[in-house]
Parts: C-alpha cells; structure tokens; sequence
C-alpha cells in the first residue's frame, strides 16, 4: 500500500502583503500550520482575517509573499477551484445547505462535487459511499436527522451539516469562517468538541471573535493586527499580552 507523504507543514505563509488603494490588509503576515492541527484566528475588525483566507484559498493573490500548501504546492499558482481540489475546504458564515434535499442528500450532493445536482441523485452511491456518508453524519451527531430536510434544521445543525459536506471531501485543510456566530451555548459548546474531533486527522483553522468558544477550543491562537502577526500561543498567553491588549481595548 502507498503511503501518504507526511509534509511538516500543511500550510506556510511566508511574508504576505496584499493592498487595496494602497492599504495594506495584510502587511507581511507569517504564520505555519502543522499536519493535524486546530488552530483559532482572532483579530479585531479589520485585522485581514478574511483576506487572509481569500489569498489561502485563491479569490486573492497576494502582492508579494509566499503560500504554500503541503511543503510543495505554490498556491499563488492556482485558482480557487483547483485549491478546493487540491484538498482545502473552506466554510463560510452562512450556511449553503440546501433546504429542500434532506440531510445524507445533502452529503450525497457535497460527496459528488461538480458532477451535478441532477447525476449525484439519481446515481446509485457505491457502498463505499455510503458507508463514507454514514460516518460523516455520525461525526456531525446528526444520525437521527439524516431524513430530515435542512430547512428543518437549527441554525447549528446546518453549520455542522455542512462541517460535514466539506469532510466528505476528504480535505487536508479546514478554514472555517466564525462557526459559533448566531448559537446558543450548547450549539457553541458541541461545535467546538466537534471541531476538535475532526482535527488531528485533517488540520482546523477557526477565525472566530467569540472568547467563550476559543477557549473551548483550547488550542495555540494566533492574534492578527493590522495584516500581521501580533501574538502567538494559548488564550491565556495572549490575553495576557501586553499589545494584544492594548489592540482590544484601546490605549
Ligand atoms: N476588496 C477590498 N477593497 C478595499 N479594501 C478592502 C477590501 N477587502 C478588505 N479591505 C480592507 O482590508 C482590511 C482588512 O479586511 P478584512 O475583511 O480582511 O478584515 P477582517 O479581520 O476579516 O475583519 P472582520 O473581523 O470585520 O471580518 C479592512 O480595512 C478592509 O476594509
């Protein structure tokens, strides 16, 4: 059997800057992620944390810097399509579920990828498949929902079906946008067991503004200011930072 190169970074930014106008939203930004791990992104408005995504993902390029993925690939290099090939998922704000399918035909539409609504529903699932599909909405703890339609989901089951949508797609590389916004306590609360889960095997970096749920993460933060690295390591280290301080409350 053929075993999968372990790189010593999934993810390597090296020296990014990107300008709108003349305004730098990232301003030589660094940072690595290793195989496996669960990272959380914080930053107040403006830092360029959704920049930074979209130059990771490639909506943006950079002006100068480096990105690569798994040791070898130059992101810059390639399209936003090829990258969510490539093996890098992506998780916006809102939800894209669709409301009329139920939840494993949701997963089952995620599983096809661009083969098409049509072909992926009236294709008859390998029972690889299948059982690929099982194990995901067994992750999600979505197993007793798995008839139900998602627009009869909760906010928080629709955030984590499409946690899952992305999983079947296998990636080695999860960015997911502010997941606990709009949840209550105990959504909040699961959503970060859940993303702890699925670390390890994949690597999870979370841009997120609720404290409450980094600290349930209760994994390395990477502070943003001004499109660079400000601070660097657990909540608590950062919070006791000096700057980052001075950053969220003002001088
Ligand atoms: N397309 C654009 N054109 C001009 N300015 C932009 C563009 N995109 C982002 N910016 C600016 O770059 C800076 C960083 O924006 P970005 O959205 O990356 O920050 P953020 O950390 O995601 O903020 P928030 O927490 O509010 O989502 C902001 O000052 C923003 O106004």
């Amino acid at each position: 059997m053929m075993t999968k190169h372990i790189p010593q970074h999934i993810l390597y930014v090296d020296g990014v800057t990107k300008s709108f106008d003349g305004f730098k939203a990232l301003n030589d930004l660094s940072f690595v992620v290793k195989p496996g791990e669960l990272r959380a992104i914080i930053g107040p408005n403006g830092a360029g944390k959704t920049t930074m995504m979209d130059v990771i993902t490639g909506k943006l390029k950079p002006d100068v810097g480096d990105v690569f993925f798994r040791d070898s690939v130059d992101l810059t290099k390639h399209d936003e399509a090829d990258i969510a090939n490539m093996g890098i998922g992506r998780k916006f704000q809102k939800p894209t579920v669709i409301e009329s399918l139920t939840v494993f035909e949701n997963l089952e539409l995620a599983l096809a990828g661009n083969r098409g609504v049509f072909k992926a529903l009236f294709h008859k699932l390998s029972g690889e498949q299948n059982r690929r599909i099982d194990e995901v909405i067994e992750l999600v703890g979505l197993a007793e929902k798995r008839h139900e339609l998602g627009g009869a989901l909760s906010h928080g089951q629709k955030q984590w079906l499409e946690i899952g949508m992305l999983l079947n797609q296998e990636p080695d590389l999860l960015l997911v946008d502010e997941p606990a916004a709009g949840m209550t306590d105990h959504e909040t609360e699961l959503t970060a067991k859940l993303l702890k889960e699925i670390s390890g095997k994949r690597s999870v970096v979370v841009v997120e503004h609720d404290m409450e749920f980094i600290k349930a993460l209760d994994c390395p933060v990477t502070v943003l200011h001004e499109g660079h690295v400000l601070a660097e390591g657990t909540l608590e280290q950062v919070q006791a930072n000096e700057q980052v301080i001075e950053v969220y409350l003002g001088r």
